[in-house]
């Protein structure tokens, strides 16, 4: 290889540029930063640039850069390898070769400026920047709640499993979730997510895109796409999308890219690509009724959900690393599983740390720990931090408003807990705020009684989309509910604003699947025309399903499969949740 002491010192750069040409003609991709940049330096004129974009092809457009600033000399010559040692995102196919000619930036040069205006780098930086936005927060009630993740997140236990579901030890830290640990089969490109409703399935992906978005997590990425499984289910059955629109739509845009380089460059390196995909037991559709080809090249366009099944058996953009997040019981095909983590809760120690967070004021913390120490079954409950985040928060709100508010001691349940969060939520109306030294004595049963008209209205909505195997609302649906703008607010619903891309108008969806599946069960209780078998219409629906299976990937993998007739079994885990909670409504 030719080292920059062998060339003819003067014409140094001239001369690696010569030597070099062919190497520069196929490995340079991004012509119009350099364009840019060498313009604004007053390297090349508007006339050079004119002539640069007339010509047609990128590899003719580089042997016109590559004359004209050999042209222009010395300097030229050695600005042009400056832009490519400066915006290395975008010529990273020739940073091993600036390393190989030993290229480091002369005196001269450090001194100038190189502006980034490369397609691809602008966009790994906005979907940054997009993805920091979108994730800082945490879900909260009432809308105008908002609480940052770096405040409240809390580690939990994150097993990691074999193939045949043996332990292989704990997650230690987030690092090690996207490395190569524990993994039992190269082949396959997905880590599985498991864990049961509320254990922080999805609050866990929030801290990967966050650590991402702030280039605090090890990996190589960057590209970062995010999706919620149940946006695939928006769809109507005949509906067709690009991979293209699939990745930019519902994340972001590319701004300034007429040449698709964006999407040209993720096709060349899938490994550069993350995806998240949250929920995937909330698809409601039937695969197997789809009854459309397998999509397989990014060319084509397909139904949004064969994309996905593309996607994760490394159909589409094989290479790339997808995390996929599901409820305990749904098992998918191990081929296409890399390594499996399920998530086990707080243990007593992130508890502890979670109450320190939770609770700033130290008087609330001991409060909480002893009531929280004397009741073994709730301590058992707030292992699950959505669980414990409602007990929280109903704690705090309730203590502030009345005198004598104490945790629940008894066999406490989880009926009890989406009840209370229902009292907090009604309550929130109902009261004047709280005066410091004016309490109020707390009756839930007067809460309930005032706000009975929102909370049937807000339980008949939620059943509904469960009849219907939704999980997003729109407006017009809440209005038929007999819901009105001032019962938004109160909580149990949140906007939605993912989907807009669409063209719908506002969305909502309630604050947590689990609350919706308890407001189901709660209007089939309280409808006193319901005959009693309909109240126990989701009993005769699960036990006519059958077991858990692979439905989804049988039918992307092996095409001989045999289509199943039942629904997706997916559907089934939510309606087992409100048949739970039937059965604790009716106790009350
Ligand atoms: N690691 C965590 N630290 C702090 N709070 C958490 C954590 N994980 C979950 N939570 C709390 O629990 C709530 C529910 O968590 P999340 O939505 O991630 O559960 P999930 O496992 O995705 O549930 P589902 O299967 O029902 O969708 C969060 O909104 C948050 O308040």
């Amino acid at each position: 290889m030719c080292q920059p002491t062998e060339i003819n010192m003067h014409q140094m750069y001239v001369n690696i540029l010569t030597y070099h040409r062919e190497l520069l003609v196929s490995r340079l991709r991004s012509v119009q930063c350099v364009l840019d940049n060498l313009l604004v330096c007053g390297f090349l004129c508007e006339e050079d640039v004119e002539i640069v974009q007339r010509t047609v092809t990128k590899t003719d457009q580089v042997r016109k850069i590559l004359e004209l600033v050999q042209c222009k000399g010395e300097e030229a010559c050695e600005y042009f390898l400056f832009i490519l040692y400066t915006v290395c995102d975008a010529y990273i196919d020739l940073q091993p070769w600036l390393k190989e000619i030993n290229y480091s930036p002369s005196n001269d040069m450090s001194g100038m400026k190189v502006v980034n205006t490369d397609p691809i780098s602008r966009y790994c930086k906005r979907l940054r920047h997009e993805m920091s936005r979108d994730t800082s927060f945490i879900m909260s009630y009432g809308q105008q709640e908002e609480t940052r993740l770096e405040d409240l997140y809390t580690d939990t236990l994150m097993e990691l499993l074999s193939d045949s579901n043996e332990s292989l030890g704990f997650v230690e830290n987030l690092d090690q979730f996207l490395g190569d640990h524990a993994t039992f089969n190269p082949e396959g490109e997905v880590i599985y997510v498991m864990g049961d409703a509320g254990v922080g399935k999805s609050i866990l992906l929030q801290k990967l895109q966050n650590l991402w978005s702030k280039k605090e997590l090890q990996t190589d990425a960057i590209f970062f796409f995010k999706f919620r499984c149940r946006m695939f289910s928006i769809f109507k059955d005949t509906e067709k999308i690009s991979l293209r629109d699939l990745l930019f739509k519902y994340n972001c845009y590319p701004d300034h890219d007429p040449d698709n380089e964006v999407f040209d460059y993720i096709l060349r390196f899938p490994e550069k690509v993350i995806f998240t995909f949250d929920g995937y037991d909330e698809i409601q559709e039937d695969l197997d009724q789809l009854n459309v080809p397998e999509v397989v090249s990014p060319e084509d366009s397909g139904h949004p959900l064969q994309l996905l099944i593309s996607l994760l058996c490394g159909k589409l953009l094989k290479g790339s690393q997808k995390v996929l997040t599901a409820r305990t019981g749904i098992e998918i095909q191990s081929r296409v599983i890399r390594k499996k983590v399920v998530l086990r809760g707080f243990s007593p120690t992130h508890l502890k740390t979670y109450i320190d967070l939770h609770f700033k004021e130290q008087e609330h913390r001991e409060l909480v720990s002893v009531q929280l120490d004397a009741s073994p079954h709730l301590c058992g409950l707030c292992s699950t931090p959505l669980f414990c985040w409602i007990v929280f928060k109903s704690f705090r709100h309730l203590h502030t408003m009345h005198d004598s508010f104490h945790l629940p001691d008894t066999c406490i349940t989880l009926t009890d807990i989406f009840l209370l969060l229902s009292e907090v939520f009604l309550s929130r109306s109902a009261s004047p705020a709280p005066s410091l030294l004016k309490k109020t004595t707390r009756c839930a049963s007067d809460t309930f009684k005032a706000g009975l008209g929102p909370l049937a209205a807000f339980a008949k909505l939620a059943l509904q989309g469960m009849e219907r195997g939704s999980f997003i609302c729109s407006q017009e649906e809440i209005t038929a509910c007999g819901l009105t703008e001032e019962d938004l607010p109160l909580g149990f619903l949140r906007p939605v604003n993912e989907y807009d891309a669409r063209g719908s108008s506002a969305n909502f969806e309630f604050l947590h699947m689990t609350l919706q599946s308890f407001l189901a069960a709660f209007a089939l209780v309280v409808d006193e025309q319901a005959a009693a078998n309909s109240i126990l219409k989701f009993f005769t629906e699960c036990s006519r399903q059958r077991d858990p299976s692979c439905h989804s990937f049988d039918f992307c993998i092996s095409s001989s499969s045999k289509p199943s007739e039942n629904k997706l079994f997916a559907t089934n885990e939510h309606l087992q949740f409100i048949n739970l909670f039937l059965c604790g409504c009716s106790d009350h």
